[in-house]
């Protein structure tokens, strides 16, 4: 076996680096207007990556590690209960069997954050008390974002005042689906305000923007207007994260950099289950962005199921045998 710890990514012990956050800035309807995707040559694009050989396998280990700490932990089911939560934040702190993580040189290992619905705040801080992961809260009538515009911004300053250091928002489909790009400025805008000093991830729930070229000018919006990060979909859309929406986020992401010194986070979210695709995405992050990205500041993963089966892949790297998928039933 080859251990992570040769010329892998020691992710646990990552020093922190402290990027200015995005502070926003005027919209600029030039810019958002000349916006483009190409649709059939980012699809081709993405075809290729999944066959790619981008990652060695003696460093499998260590990207899968990488890929654990970039996860928000999720849980968002109408029967969440303190009681699930709790054991989601148990497998949050320690994400892989303790003798697996010291074999691979990896103690300390955690997930990015546990993401929750507002009601679950507080057994999920309560039950990460000490372990320095924070809360992530949906919010904003998530997944539709159909409620009230008071209502909205109203959940989002009750998640801050609960504990929420994170605040995943979802944005108003109608108005990149009729062009309103100064309407969802102004929202974004609001809700960045009334999240204060957690951070703000806007959720395009791109499944339903109609066209890349929405998906790029919804982006571009959305971190002119302040965002943190930029974040594909809520779980709940019928297409959640694909490769080729990443391809279109990450280079709006990429331009936005450019153009104001900014770096915004990336988190594709929905449907990621397998640690294949998992180090996919890390490579595209790579590719597309640069190693500064591989990081839980800049990068998640939205997965309420990809955690069990890294954890399976990483018991294979240390023993040479996969055990049953049911054996990681907890993320
Ligand atoms: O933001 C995270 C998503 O809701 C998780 O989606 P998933 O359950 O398909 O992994």
């Amino acid at each position: 076996m080859t251990p992570v710890t040769a010329k892998g990514d020691k992710t646990a012990q990552l020093p922190q680096l402290q990027d200015a956050r995005n502070p926003g800035m005027l919209l600029d309807m030039d810019w958002v207007r000349a916006a483009r995707a190409n649709r059939s040559a980012i699809e081709r694009r993405a075809a290729t990556l999944p066959g790619r050989r981008s990652v060695k396998k003696e460093f499998q280990a260590a990207w899968l590690a990488r890929a654990i700490s970039c996860i928000d932990l999720t849980t968002l089911a109408g029967d969440d209960t303190p009681g699930r939560v709790a054991r989601l934040c148990a497998k949050a702190r320690h994400p892989v069997r303790a003798d697996l993580l010291e074999a691979l040189g990896l103690d300390g290992l955690t997930v990015g954050a546990v993401c929750v619905y507002h009601d679950m705040i507080g057994p999920a801080l309560a039950a990460l008390q000490g372990s320095g992961i924070p809360v992530a809260a949906v919010s904003t009538g998530f997944p539709a974002g159909l409620s009230p515009f008071r209502l909205r911004v109203a959940e989002i300053e009750e998640s801050v005042q609960a504990g929420a250091q994170e605040i995943d928002i979802v944005i108003s489909r109608r108005k990149v689906l009729t062009g309103d790009w100064q309407g969802l400025y102004d929202e974004m805008r609001t809700f960045r305000a009334a999240c204060g000093e957690a951070h703000v991830k806007a959720i395009l729930a791109t499944g339903e923007l109609g066209t890349l070229q929405n998906v790029a000018r919804a982006s571009l919006v959305c971190m002119m207007a302040g965002a943190d990060f930029i974040k594909t979909s809520t779980g709940k859309e019928s297409v959640n994260a694909t490769l080729p929406v990443s391809l279109v986020m990450m280079r709006a992401i990429r331009a936005y950099h450019e153009a104001t010194g900014y770096r915004v986070g990336y988190k594709p979210a929905g449907g990621i289950s397998k640690a294949k695709d998992a180090v996919t995405y890390l490579s595209l992050v790579k590719e597309e962005l640069g190693d500064r990205w591989l990081r839980p500041d800049l990068f998640r993963f939205g997965a309420s199921s990809l955690l069990g089966d890294i954890e399976r892949q990483l018991e294979h790297h240390v023993t040479g045998a996969y055990s049953a998928s049911w054996r990681h039933a907890a993320g």
